[in-house]
C-alpha cells in the first residue's frame, strides 16, 4: 500500500449560485520517503488537493489515506492533530512571523510537537547559523525561505508539502531552496510533494502528476530523477 492514497477526489467550492470544480475525482498515490511533482498550470487544482493533503480543507467526495487513514473523515480536531503532528507546510510567500526572529520562528513551529528537532541546528543545516538572531526583514527572499523550510522540518513531519516554493525567487535562489527539499527527501527520507507550472522542476521528482483543468492527465514515475544542480530552467 501506497503511503498516500488519494481515490476519487472531488473539491467543489460554491460561490453563490455558481460551483466551481476545483477538483474532479483525482486518484493517484504517493510513495513513503519520495519526491512527488504536482505539476500544472494556474488554476489547475494544485494548491486545493495539497491542502487537502496537508488536512487544510476537507474533499466534496473521496478518500485521502495517508499512513493507512482516510483524513477525509477526520473531524476538525483530528485535522489541527494531524497539521501539527504530521506535516510541514512551505508557502511561496515564506508566511513568517516579523516580529520573531529566525530562531523564535522556528522554535515557536517546534513547541507544538513533541518529537521536534533543535531550532538552531535545523538553521545551521540550510545555511543560516550565522543568522539566528536576524528579523525575517534583515534577510533575503530566498534566506526566507530557508527558514520556512527548517521551520517545516524542525517539526520532524512525515510530510513535506510545499507550494510553490520558489515562486517568489530568482534562479540561483531558488536551486538552493530546492537542494534543500532534495536532501530532506533523499538524505533524511522525508516524503516531499512539491507543487509547480514549472515543467524543467518536475525532472527532480520520482513521481510527476500533471493536472490540468481539475483533472489528473498524467502520472509519470522517473527512474532516474535529474538532481537539481544539472536541472536549467
Ligand atoms: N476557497 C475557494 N473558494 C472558491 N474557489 C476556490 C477556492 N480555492 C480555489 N478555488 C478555485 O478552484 C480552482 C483551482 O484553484 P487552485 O488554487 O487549486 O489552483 P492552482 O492550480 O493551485 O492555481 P495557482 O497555480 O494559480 O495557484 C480555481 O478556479 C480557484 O479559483
Amino acid at each position: 500500500m501506497a503511503y498516500i492514497e488519494v481515490q476519487h477526489v472531488t473539491k467543489r467550492y460554491q460561490m453563490g449560485e455558481t460551483e466551481i470544480l476545483a477538483n474532479r475525482d483525482l486518484s493517484f498515490e504517493v510513495e513513503k520517503g519520495g519526491l512527488t511533482v504536482i505539476l500544472g498550470p494556474s488554476g489547475a487544482g494544485k494548491s486545493t488537493i495539497l491542502n487537502i493533503l496537508g488536512g487544510m480543507d476537507s474533499p466534496s467526495e473521496g478518500a485521502v489515506i495517508v499512513d493507512g487513514t482516510d483524513i477525509a473523515n477526520f473531524n476538525q480536531r483530528q485535522l489541527t492533530q494531524y497539521r501539527r503532528s504530521d506535516v510541514g507546510f512551505v508557502f511561496q510567500f515564506y508566511n513568517l512571523i516579523p516580529n520573531l526572529t529566525t530562531r523564535e520562528n522556528v522554535e515557536l513551529a517546534a513547541s507544538i510537537v513533541p518529537d521536534a528537532l533543535d531550532a538552531a541546528d535545523v538553521l545551521k543545516q540550510v545555511g543560516l547559523g550565522q543568522r539566528l538572531n536576524n528579523f525575517p526583514s534583515q534577510l533575503s527572499g530566498g534566506e526566507q525561505q530557508r527558514v520556512a523550510i527548517a521551520r517545516a522540518l524542525a517539526k520532524n513531519p512525515k510530510l513535506l508539502l510545499c507550494d510553490e516554493p520558489t515562486g517568489a525567487l530568482d534562479y540561483k535562489t531558488g536551486k538552493q531552496v530546492l537542494t534543500l527539499l532534495e536532501q530532506a527527501s533523499r538524505r533524511d527520507h522525508k516524503t516531499v510533494i512539491i507543487i509547480t507550472h514549472n515543467a524543467e522542476l518536475a525532472k527532480m521528482a520520482d513521481r510527476v502528476i500533471q493536472i490540468n483543468d481539475a483533472q489528473v492527465r498524467s502520472v509519470v514515475d522517473q527512474e532516474q530523477p535529474v538532481p537539481v544542480s544539472e536541472i536549467e530552467w
